[in-house]
This record gives C-alpha cells, sequence and structure tokens, in this order.
C-alpha cells in the first residue's frame, strides 16, 4: 500500500459580479467549476505536472511558474516559509468550465483555486478570512474573489488600513506574483510581501431559490484590465446616488419571497460602469432595454456580468425566450452568442480522497 498523501480535490464556482449597480461590490456564485485534482507520490527532486482539459486548455502555460495557479500557490506557500512546491507533489489536473476574460470570474476562480492549493500543500491550515487577504492581494477588487471562495449572493468591502498595512496592500502585483526566473532554483531573491490582516469583509444576503441565472455570452473576450481602462475616474453625485439607491434596493429584493419583477429590473440599472463598457460590448444597450419583464415575464432583471461581455438575466421562468431575444440583438451586431441556464451555488470545496 502506498503511503503517498490522499488526493485533492479543490472545487471553485464561477462568479458574476456587480449584478447592475454593485460595481466591485456584489457577487454571485454560479454553476460552472473550476476544479483541481491534486496528487502525491514518493519525493521526487522533479517538478510535477500540470494538465488541464475544458475551458482555455490550449491556452495556459503548463509550466508551474507560469501558470496562475500555481503562481499563486507559490506565493501561498512562500509567505508561510515553505520555499517551494513540495516535494511529494506529483501532478496537478485542472478541468475548467469557466470561459476566459467573459465575465464569469474565471481569474477570480483561479485565484481562490491558487490560495486554496497553496493552503493545503503547505497544511497551513489558513483561515476563511486569512485566504481571502491572500486572494486580496492579487485580485484588487473584491467582488469575484468573496463570492468564489464563500458562495453565494455576497457583498464586500476593503477595511481602510492603516498607513503601513496601506503600503503592503498596495505591492505592485509583479513582485506579488513575480515571473519567476526558471534558472534560479529556489532562490528567488525578494521575500514575498505578506498581506495585511482582514483586508476585506463580506456578508452574504438573502437569495430567492427560484430565481436562476441565463448567462448570453457572446463569442468574443473582454480582458478586465480592458474594460476597466474605459470607466471615468470620476463620477457626479447624481450617477452615484442612483446606483447606490438601487444597490440598496437590490440586495433585499433579490431574497424576497415574493419576488416584484419591476422592482428587481430598476434595481438592477447601472450608471457607473455599463454605460461606458458599451463601447466594447455592442448592442450592451439594446439588450438590458429591449428584454424587460413585460417583455418577458419571468425576467427579473438583466445586467453586464462581471467586466463583460457575458450577460446576466436573472428570471424565474421563460429562460429560453430571454435568452434567444439577446441572441437576436447580438446577431444584428455580428456577434454570436451560447446560453447557459445556472443555478447559485455554494462557494468553494476542498476534499481529501481517501
Ligand atoms: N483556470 C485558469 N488557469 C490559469 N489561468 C487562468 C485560469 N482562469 C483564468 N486565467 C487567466 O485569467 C485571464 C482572464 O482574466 P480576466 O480577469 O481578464 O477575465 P475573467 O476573470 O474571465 O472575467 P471577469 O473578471 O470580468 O469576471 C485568462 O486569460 C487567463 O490568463
Ligand atoms: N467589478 C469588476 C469585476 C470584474 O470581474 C469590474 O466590473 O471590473
Amino acid at each position: 500500500m502506498s503511503d503517498a498523501r490522499p488526493t485533492i480535490v479543490i472545487k471553485v464556482p464561477a462568479t458574476s459580479a456587480n449584478i447592475g449597480p454593485g460595481f466591485d461590490v456584489v457577487g454571485l456564485s454560479l454553476s460552472l467549476h473550476l476544479t483541481l485534482t491534486i496528487k502525491f507520490g514518493p519525493p521526487s527532486p522533479d517538478l510535477f505536472r500540470i494538465t488541464y482539459s475544458g475551458e482555455g486548455a490550449n491556452e495556459v502555460p503548463l509550466d508551474p511558474y507560469r501558470n496562475l495557479l500555481t503562481r499563486v500557490a507559490l506565493y501561498v506557500l512562500r509567505c508561510n516559509n515553505h520555499r517551494s512546491f513540495p516535494p511529494d507533489l506529483l501532478s496537478i489536473h485542472a478541468d475548467n468550465q469557466i470561459p476566459f476574460g467573459r465575465g464569469l470570474g474565471s481569474s477570480g476562480a483561479a485565484v481562490i483555486a491558487g490560495v486554496l492549493l497553496g493552503n493545503a500543500l503547505g497544511k497551513l491550515n489558513l483561515t476563511t478570512e486569512r485566504m481571502l487577504d491572500y486572494a486580496l492581494m492579487i485580485e484588487r477588487h473584491p467582488d469575484n474573489v468573496t463570492a468564489a471562495l464563500i458562495g453565494g449572493f455576497i457583498g464586500s468591502y476593503l477595511r481602510e488600513l492603516d498607513p503601513a498595512a496601506t503600503v503592503a496592500s498596495q505591492v505592485p502585483l509583479s513582485e506579488v506574483l513575480p515571473e519567476y526566473p526558471a534558472d534560479a532554483g529556489e532562490d528567488w531573491g525578494l521575500e514575498p510581501p505578506v498581506p495585511p490582516f482582514g483586508i476585506g469583509h463580506y456578508v452574504r444576503f438573502g437569495w430567492n431559490a427560484n430565481i436562476k441565472a441565463v448567462a448570453i455570452i457572446p463569442q468574443f473576450e473582454l480582458s478586465t484590465a480592458k474594460a476597466r481602462e474605459v470607466l471615468p475616474a470620476q463620477y457626479s453625485r447624481k450617477d452615484l446616488v442612483f446606483n447606490m439607491q438601487r444597490l440598496a434596493v437590490l440586495t433585499t429584493a433579490l431574497g424576497q419571497t415574493a419576488l416584484n419583477p419591476d422592482l428587481v429590473y430598476e434595481a438592477m440599472k447601472d450608471r457607473v460602469h455599463q454605460p461606458y463598457r458599451k463601447t466594447l460590448i455592442p448592442g450592451l444597450p439594446e439588450v438590458t432595454s429591449q428584454i424587460t419583464p413585460k417583455s418577458h415575464p419571468g425576467l427579473l432583471g438583466i445586467c453586464l456580468s462581471g467586466a463583460g461581455p457575458t450577460i446576466l438575466a436573472l428570471a424565474t421562468h421563460n429562460f429560453e425566450a430571454i435568452a434567444e431575444s439577446a441572441r437576436t440583438i447580438f446577431a444584428a451586431e455580428n456577434i454570436q452568442v451560447e446560453w447557459k441556464l445556472l443555478e447559485v451555488v455554494e462557494g468553494s470545496e476542498v476534499q481529501e480522497l481517501r
């Protein structure tokens, strides 16, 4: 009988951030998953193997010092006095259902999977709050990573830190996740920037389980970085009040037993990010204004998912009609879409297979 450590399975959900007015604040975990299977063997000087199946399998780097999952894990390990990956790590297989660069939180899921991987490999027993700190050193907006870790419909904020902790939390990403030189062995020079404690805080909102999410996914990628570049640095008081009024209503409206479609539809409108992103997503204003609870009974609200280009429609029924209307609008812009009916799910899970 082998005395290798048991296989570990890490399962992290996709997420939709913003849900209209909650830019960088709210997220929803959805039933597409990134699943890692981690196998161990006898200690060996050889580096472990990474394999992928599913979304992005042909584009991700499989070198552990270049791959996002393992770079994040190595960051967590190094912050906790492990110089490198454990020698008994044999292989990591990533099966990914979350399309890249579509606004369904693929990078947030990869960051959370990497933090959970580092925690498991180093047997670090980090608390959930501490794992969130590590994730927030890498993905600086909390909406996707918090929803991916905790699950459900969730709101989060970043705490104002004292001056020293503020400096520590603003280390450039290139220092948090350095490009490890291949020939440097384990001597990578700089010590990793250890996160300050308690960067992110969250609360889960109620969610009416009859609500499903129709994800209408255009067949092109839009990086979050690019979709943030088009946003202004300043907003008018009118636009901020518009969003805050709606967000306050939305966080309760989606948990009510008696759902009010007109209330939710209005509460999912936004003036902080969607109006600016329409330049990158032709058809966005038409999809969000022409598909309404009146034209499509069952629809509650409709918005851009995360940084886009996916559209998220929340509905209780009539899913296909909603998706097909969105398909027609996008087709007029020469954009092909696929759509998926998704459930709101629990957060990340880590399991040991004995
Ligand atoms: N499972 C993964 N393994 C390795 N790299 C990944 C993985 N998932 C995502 N990435 C990296 O993250 C990039 C996508 O990140 P980006 O933030 O642009 O989009 P997104 O997270 O899918 O969308 P959004 O943040 O709007 O929900 C991919 O191009 C890839 O480089
Ligand atoms: N709140 C972020 C989410 C990106 O996934 C944005 O809209 O840029």
